[in-house]
């Protein structure tokens, strides 16, 4: 495939290194606004870049005809914008808060999880998310899908930094080192805790799933998520 990269900080240059192994050609690296890949030569593009810059770089690669995979977050507010777009111009579009496997297989297990624990109020849920002190966003991303599943398989109606209400899923940020991260559910009753827990070792996982989402969106039509990618429906 030929490649533009939109972000060529830690991501950009990790998914840059995985994507040459795997024989992809990166044709453009973008990492200052303003900057214009060559759209016409391109099959697929990757955004690892910011909050404030994900929508534009989705929208150029949408409105130029090219199937474009994000990883950015904290930009979620501008989410339903990018979904019209890509509708309207029959493209094809997939956003992961998380790449790697491992948190997708998370991702379910939360799902069940929470199913399992809305049939016994006694106990509430908290999470707490840890991530290197580089990152601009918090909650992360990650963060809020697993709130999403939460709210989607329970009686909680929202997520919030505190408990403002018995309905809110409180969720904690950690911004700690180099922490590539972490991420801890825990349902607390007055007697005992159960909690799960996601770690990951290095950033690898998150590289690796971007790469190969970009392979499988490309011929398809739509807005895609990993469960699409990973078969999990
Ligand atoms: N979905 C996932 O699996 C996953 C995994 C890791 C990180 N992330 C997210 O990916 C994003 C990037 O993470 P990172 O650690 O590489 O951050 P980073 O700060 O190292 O890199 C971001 C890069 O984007 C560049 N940039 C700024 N404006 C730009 C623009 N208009 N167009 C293109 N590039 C621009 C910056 O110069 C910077 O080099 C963050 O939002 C992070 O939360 C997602
Ligand atoms: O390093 C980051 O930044 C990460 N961002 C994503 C998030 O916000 O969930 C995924 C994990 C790493």
């Amino acid at each position: 495939m030929r490649i533009v990269l939109f972000g060529y900080g830690t991501m950009g240059k990790m998914i840059d290194r995985i994507a040459t192994a795997r024989n992809h050609k990166i044709v453009s690296r973008i990492d200052t606004p303003g900057d214009i890949p060559p759209f016409g030569e391109l099959d697929v593009a990757i955004d690892f870049s910011t909050p404030d810059s994900a929508l534009g770089n989705i929208s150029a690669c949408l409105e130029n005809g090219v199937p474009v995979v994000s990883g950015t977050t904290g930009w979620l507010d501008g989410f339903p914008k990018a979904e019209l777009l890509c509708r309207q111009q029959n493209g094809a579009f997939l956003y992961a808060s998380n790449f790697s496997l491992g948190v997708n297989l998370f991702f379910e297990l939360n799902a069940h999880l929470a199913r399992m624990m809305s049939g016994f109020p006694d106990y509430a849920p908290t999470m707490t998310e840890i991530h290197h002190t580089r990152k601009l966003d918090a909650p992360s991303g990650t963060a809020i899908t697993l709130a999403e599943g939460i709210i989607e398989n329970s009686t909680y109606t929202a997520w919030d930094s505190e408990r403002s209400s018995s309905e809110t899923i409180p969720i904690t940020s950690e911004r700690i080192g180099d922490t590539p991260g972490t991420h801890r559910i825990a349902y607390d009753s007055e007697v005992d805790r159960i909690e799960i827990q996601h770690t990951a070792h290095n950033r690898e996982g998150f590289a690796l799933g971007a790469v190969l989402a970009a392979e499988w969106l490309i011929g398809k039509k739509g807005v895609f998520g990993m469960r699409d990618v990973l078969n999990l429906r």
